[in-house]
């Protein structure tokens, strides 16, 4: 920070610094925070998250799957480094369809009866819906108080705990309320994602791929040499030859993938964080997926309705001429590798398809935003409703439903 130059008000140049523990993101909006990463969070003699906790009062929540793993750790980290009575622990349920209005009305419920005052803190270590229904609450018990995320799957580790979004699902749309509300902290600790099922994993990678097509090659040659990330036996190492110079143990190669996405996301968000721009690349993924998970129910979980989205946009891009062939047929590829579905049969019909075009088209200012890849680690929008015709549309899903019916990967 000493030779830093610092602008009018003392604050850092906006952007993304990155340093071995961490990243610091200063938006031009004056927003600052930071996302830690470094291992053993919970280890009691780690004083990272007691850091952050500072001398308030706490009032935690985990998943029933994340107390099962990590209650006990975390309980007993709490009774280091917080004077008793001033902590409590609840287990809330989690799942798609928990992430309600009901759901923050009941976490503000307890937080109130376990006496949190302003200066107190919410703590939500888990994935995405922990964090989002968390991050709600917080944002609006007592006019809004602090929350730190302590981010336990991959996709709340490259995505979720590095922005500022928080969120419920309601009238039968998928984050229909929310508020930008940047957490106090956010820490991620790969040791986590050890425990993590391999679909969740999966579903972690879906959001890496969506980074890597639209901004970064590297990322996505890593991803097609390695598809088994984050879930390979360990002593695995590259061997695989392929003289790219790229090779990367186990380990290095998951921080690299790592680090890498969240660079990449952070450096996406900071100049936009609060989406006054709707055009936004990061959105590769998310236009068909809110249909995708909410019409079938949320059979799919959030990460393979945003690889259906990626594989239904790469065929649109592919049949708009926007995209050749190959880069279609490597998105394609790589998702399906990786283990991901590429098309949903009972959603990805032309009905409901145009109806997640509409309705994203209504959500982002009337305008469609869609977003395409152009090549690997590069994209485009499409803008208007008119500029994706229902023949297209049709004939993509043909394309897709071929795809999802190969038996080959
Ligand atoms: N706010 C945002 O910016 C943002 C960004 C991306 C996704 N999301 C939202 O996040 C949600 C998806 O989050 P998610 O993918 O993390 O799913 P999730 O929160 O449902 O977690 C998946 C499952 O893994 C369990 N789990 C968590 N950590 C574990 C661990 N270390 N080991 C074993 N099991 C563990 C959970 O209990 C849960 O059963 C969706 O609702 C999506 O819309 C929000
Ligand atoms: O899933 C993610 C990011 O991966 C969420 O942050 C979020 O829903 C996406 O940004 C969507 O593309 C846009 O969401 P919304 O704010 O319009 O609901
Ligand atoms: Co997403």
């Amino acid at each position: 920070m000493t030779s830093q130059v610092l602008d009018r008000v003392g604050h850092p140049p906006a952007g993304v610094r990155e340093d071995s523990g961490g990243f610091d993101l200063s938006a031009p909006d004056g927003i600052r925070y930071r996302v830690d990463l470094g291992s053993g969070v919970l280890d009691p003699d780690n004083t990272l998250l007691a850091g952050h906790l500072g001398e308030r009062r706490v009032v935690a929540f985990v998943s029933r799957t994340v107390d099962r793993l990590y209650g006990d750790r975390l309980r007993a980290y709490l009774e280091a480094h917080v004077r008793p009575g001033q902590w409590s622990l609840h287990v809330i349920p989690t799942g798609e369809h928990h992430k309600t209005l009901a759901a923050v009305e009941h976490v503000c419920a307890l937080a109130k009866a376990d006496g949190l005052d302003r200066h107190g803190v919410m703590l939500a270590v888990g994935g995405g819906i922990v964090a989002d229904v968390i991050g709600f609450a917080a944002s609006i018990y007592a006019r809004g108080i602090r929350y730190i995320k302590v981010n336990t799957t991959l996709v709340g580790q490259v995505d979720v705990g590095v922005g500022v979004k928080t969120g419920v699902n309601a009238l039968r749309t998928k984050n229909m309320f929310g508020a930008y509300h940047p957490a106090h902290a956010s820490l991620n600790d790969p040791a986590f994602l050890a425990t993590l099922p391999h679909r969740e994993i999966r579903c972690g990678l879906a959001e890496i791929v969506k980074m890597a097509v639209i901004l970064d090659e590297d990322l996505f040659q890593a991803l097609e040499r390695h598809p088994d990330a984050f879930r390979r036996p360990h002593g695995a190492g590259d061997g695989d030859g392929d003289g790219d110079g790229a090779h990367h143990s186990h380990g290095e190669l998951e921080t690299y993938i790592l680090r890498t996405s969240m660079r990449l996301m952070m450096e996406e968000l900071c100049p936009n964080l609060r989406e006054h721009e709707l055009a936004r690349l990061v959105d590769f993924g998310h236009t068909f997926s809110p249909v995708v998970e909410t019409a079938g129910d949320h059979r799919l979980e959030h990460g393979e309705a945003v690889a259906v989205d990626m594989a239904l946009s790469a065929h649109l891009a592919r049949l708009l001429g926007l995209a050749d062939e190959e880069t279609c047929d490597r998105v394609v590829r790589l998702l399906r590798r990786i283990g991901l579905p590429v098309f949903d049969a009972s959603t990805c019909t032309p009905e409901l398809m145009t109806q997640a075009l509409r309705a994203s088209w209504q959500r982002r200012g009337r305008k469609l935003h869609l977003v395409v890849p152009t090549g690997i680690g590069k994209a485009a929008f499409v803008e208007e409703l008119e500029d994706v015709p229902a023949d297209v549309l049709a004939a993509a899903l043909t394309a897709l439903a071929a795809d999802g019916g190969r038996r080959d990967a």
